[in-house]
């Protein structure tokens, strides 16, 4: 943890009604809670938050509908076919989020805004065709533009917490590197040890995590002494999480925490995660209201795609496959 970290021993994740910035009325009073918990927790829930149930409903719909795909459909759609944009589907241990310590039995689809020129994490959406997923294509792509609104009022939101002017990250963000994420967890039976469990620990690489989780639980979160504390579902809520950008660019300041899921309940747990970072070529430093001669960063500056990409390599074992190719080709 860095020396300037603020970070507690947190019991339980906070809940923060987030109307009135969304709504606009009082911006700063929410960016104040926000900020705090920033700080001490590094996860909160938002509740109030103006995406409309029907459209979590319908994409939870798609997500087990496409889970429950004939396995060459989604072996059709690979993330290993779609080269450096990154998208498609995960089988289990197809990425491992701790990979010296656990493999994940998690099953991953991921898309982000369709655009015909492949580059690292922006291309082609993978999809599968209208007749095999009736209406999926048109649910997951109004999911993220809802979670592009949404994202937009919680980093102005970061910004006046940090005594930052409110658009002061959108020069960065002008064409951000986002995922739109389905993940579906079957349930472990038998003794579960942190080999393989659903995702294993680590922290979110990019600035900002919106996660939406349905009944079933094992989101866990660590807290400052090293403990496993529960994010159980709240009915209506999102689960907001900051990411290494945010951790790097606050010095510290504000908490990019370990989290993990473990999902022993008997059923299949769907959850669906909308990471959004910064542009590809943005500079990732510490901002001006966290510099401290004191306390400089050990990391920045670096530009997000970079760290991104890197990261990426870490824990897909296919990105590992050709890199080992390339370095015995040359
Ligand atoms: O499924 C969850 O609750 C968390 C997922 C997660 O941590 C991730 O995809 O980064
Ligand atoms: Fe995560």
């Amino acid at each position: 943890m860095s020396i300037a970290s603020k970070q507690i021993a947190f019991s339980e994740i906070p809940v923060i009604d987030i109307e009135n910035l969304v709504n606009g009325t009082d911006a700063e009073g929410v960016s104040r809670k926000v900020g705090k918990v920033c700080e001490e927790v590094g996860f909160f829930y938002v509740k109030n938050h103006g995406v409309p149930q029907e459209l979590i409903d319908r994409v939870y719909k798609a997500t087990k509908e496409f889970f429950e795909l004939p396995q060459e459909i989604k072996d059709r759609l690979h993330v290993a076919k779609s080269g450096p944009t990154l998208r498609g589907y995960i089988p289990p241990y197809g990425e491992n989020a701790d990979p010296k310590k656990t493999r994940d039995l998690k099953e991953v689809f991921d898309y982000g805004v369709h655009e015909e020129k492949v580059s690292p994490f922006f291309g082609p959406n993978p999809m599968p065709t209208e007749e095999e997923l009736p209406g999926f294509k048109e649910a997951c792509e109004e999911y993220h533009d809802a979670m592009m609104a949404l994202a937009r009022k919680l980093v102005s939101a970061f910004a006046i917490s940090l005594d930052l002017p409110a658009d002061y990250f959108e020069k960065m963000q002008q064409h951000p590197i986002t995922i739109q994420r389905l993940l579906h967890y079957p349930s472990q039976q038998g003794e579960v040890t942190e080999a393989e469990i659903g995702i294993g620990a680590h922290t979110d690489y990019g600035f900002l995590t919106i996660l939406s989780q349905d009944a079933v639980g094992g989101l866990q979160v660590r807290n400052s002494e090293g403990e496993w504390i529960s994010a159980p579902p709240i009915e209506g809520a999102f689960v907001i999480n900051i990411g290494d950008l945010v951790q790097t660019m606050t010095n510290g300041r504000y908490s990019s925490t370990l989290h993990r899921v473990i999902n022993t309940s008997g059923v299949a747990r769907y959850s669906i995660p909308f990471f959004i970072d910064l542009d590809y070529t943005a500079v990732v430093d510490v901002v001006p209201t966290c510099k401290d001669e004191n306390n400089l960063s050990e990391t920045a500056p670096f530009t997000c795609g970079e760290y991104k990409y890197g990261r990426f390599v870490d824990v897909y074992p296919h990105l590992q496959e050709t890199d080992k190719e390339l370095t015995s080709a040359s």
